[in-house]
């Protein structure tokens, strides 16, 4: 049997002809998938072929403060094709608007996320592989390769994972994610590699993520964390964490800009809280999207990233009409 990479598994089919004359901005192929509530349009070559290019994008390094290691790509994404692929992430992925509850004080307290999220990936135990096949004469049946879905394995022994090993149906990153993920790891070239990606959708300046740090176990030491902005700038703001020495630190401010990377890396997430504030202003009420990358070592961080950034709330897709997110009905 050919050997295929994971990569080139995901069902690609052509979408419906329709009498309308092909523009720039038809979806070319999508990314089936059963876990997924609808298929997912991989890239048009007009915006794939400039993301190409990010591999050689050269960054700052932000080092200049106790526990800090950043690196800052202002920008990664040159202005007209990170509009593009706001638009085009805006337009076809799934999102959430995640509730969850915690015990507060002993009291059960709702939490309402402030910003649309969505989630891909597999822990390191698991991996996204194609199913094998019995014999060669499958392979010559082209329909049979595209609609074979990829399912997750024990990354050891290569069995399929026990359908109760995660609370949630693990999601594979879909290729249009896929392919910036392996642009943002050569362009980063320290060796990370990444099997999440979350996916955060800010529409408007209302929209917010408190101070907080990614530093859970299940990231393991000292993790690496790419993070990605599209749309409107917005302030990133960070914070050393209280030390014996006080907590009275002024936090350091970037103005992340549309196409910006900043790699959080080394004892950042120990040591250091970040934020995305509410803001008023000019672009407050355009939307922006946030795209980290991240690597999760064992099985509770899909459980926990599936928990809180898709939930079991309906799903909501961008309606072009409405101009904002509208729930599309169905599940998950
Ligand atoms: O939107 C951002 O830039 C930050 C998002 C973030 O910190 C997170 O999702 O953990
Ligand atoms: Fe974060």
């Amino acid at each position: 049997m050919a050997k295929r990479t994971i990569d080139s598994f995901y069902k690609r089919v052509s979408p419906p002809q329709s009498k309308k004359p092909k523009t720039e901005e038809t979806p070319l192929s999508f990314t089936h998938h059963p876990s997924y509530p609808h298929p997912i349009a991989a890239l048009p070559p007009s915006i794939a072929n400039p993301l190409a290019s990010i591999r050689d994008a050269q960054p700052k390094t932000i080092a200049n403060q106790p526990h800090l290691d950043l690196l800052y790509f202002h920008p990664l994404i040159p202005s007209p094709t990170a509009r593009d692929l706001f638009q085009f992430l805006r337009r076809e992925l799934p999102f959430y608007r995640v509730q969850y509850t915690i015990r507060r004080g002993g009291q059960p307290t709702q939490i309402n996320n402030p910003r649309f999220t969505t989630v891909f990936g597999i822990d390191a135990t698991s991996q996204f592989i194609p199913p094998t096949r019995p014999d060669a004469t499958a392979i010559a049946d082209t329909d049979a390769i595209t609609t074979a879905p990829s399912i997750p394995v024990d990354t050891k022994t290569h069995n399929p994972i026990s359908p109760t090993k995660y609370q949630y149906t693990p999601r594979p990153i879909p290729e249009c994610l896929d392919t910036l993920r392996h642009h943002i790891e050569a362009a980063i070239g320290d060796g990370s590699t990444y099997n999440f990606c979350l996916v955060n959708y800010y529409a408007s300046g209302n929209d917010s993520i408190s101070y907080h740090s990614d530093d859970e176990r299940f990231l393991g030491a000292n993790p690496s964390i790419a993070s990605i902005s599209l749309g409107a700038q917005r302030d990133f703001l960070m914070r050393h964490k209280p030390t014996q020495a006080g907590s009275n630190q002024q936090p350091v401010k970037f103005g992340l800009a549309s196409g910006d990377m900043v790699v959080m890396r080394g004892e950042t997430q120990a040591n250091w809280l970040h934020s995305i504030p509410k803001r008023k202003g000019s672009e407050a009420q355009m939307g922006r999207i946030n795209i980290t990358f991240r690597k999760a070592v064992v099985s509770g961080g899909t459980d926990n990233y599936y928990t809180y950034n898709v939930g079991k709330g309906p799903v909501c897709r961008w309606d072009e009409r409405e101009g904002k997110m509208c729930q599309s009905g169905g599940g998950t």
